[in-house]
């Protein structure tokens, strides 16, 4: 069986990896990565994710792929959502954890956006994943971005108190790649 070669265009050490778990696990598919730090829009998730594979796919030169991660709190109205790598940047995990003091509720919704492009000019299709979950003091390795701070529904661990199988068996990224790898499966049988 020959497998479909995917450029996943993210400048992201730690999301390409998990990508490629996910992936790779089965055959069909090899990713290619190529690092550029594409300039994010401002504006909703999705907006951000379409800008972001249309410029990619410009760089590119042909097909790939780019991934969006937001972190949604459910008490700030789903802020910093698509802002977050800027406010992990400055407050970092305690500062976000102190965000969240003065309410009750500590809900969050881990989303990510995978977007398809089919080159230059054509227009990118998106898959989202969410996972649910709640912010609490760290907990864990600090792996990787805020993964010690995200406590999941699923088993209330955080993502960073979990193995990388267990962390890809449901997160917002699997979820995402599921629809994705239904998406390219459908494309490559036509
Ligand atoms: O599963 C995750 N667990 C914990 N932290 C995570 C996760 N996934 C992304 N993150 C962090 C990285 C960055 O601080 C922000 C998303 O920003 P985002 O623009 O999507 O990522 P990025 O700029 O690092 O890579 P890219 O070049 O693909 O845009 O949340
Ligand atoms: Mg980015």
């Amino acid at each position: 069986m020959t497998s479909q070669k995917l450029v996943f265009v993210t400048g992201n050490k730690n999301k390409l990896r998990e990508v490629k778990a996910i992936l790779e696990s089965a055959p069909g598919f090899t990713i290619e990565s190529q690092s550029f730090d594409i300039p994010e829009l401002q504006g909703t998730t999705q907006e951000v994710s379409r800008a972001k594979c249309r410029q990619a796919a410009e760089l590119i030169g042909g097909p790939c792929i780019t991934e969006d991660t937001a972190l949604c709190f459910k008490a700030l109205d789903d802020l910093p959502g698509p802002y977050i790598k800027d406010f992990l940047t400055k407050l970092g995990n305690e500062g976000l954890v102190k965000l969240l003091s003065g309410f009750e509720d500590k809900g969050a919704t881990a989303l990510c956006t995978f977007a398809y492009s089919a080159g230059p000019g054509t227009e990118p299709i998106l898959f989202e994943g969410r996972t649910e979950g709640r912010i609490v003091p760290p907990r864990g390795p600090p792996n990787f971005g805020w993964n010690p701070i995200f406590e999941a529904e699923d088993n209330g661990k955080t993502f960073a108190e979990m193995s990388e199988d267990e962390k890809n068996a449901i997160s917002h990224r699997y979820r995402a790649l599921v629809k994705l790898r239904a998406h390219l499966e459908g494309l490559s049988h036509s």
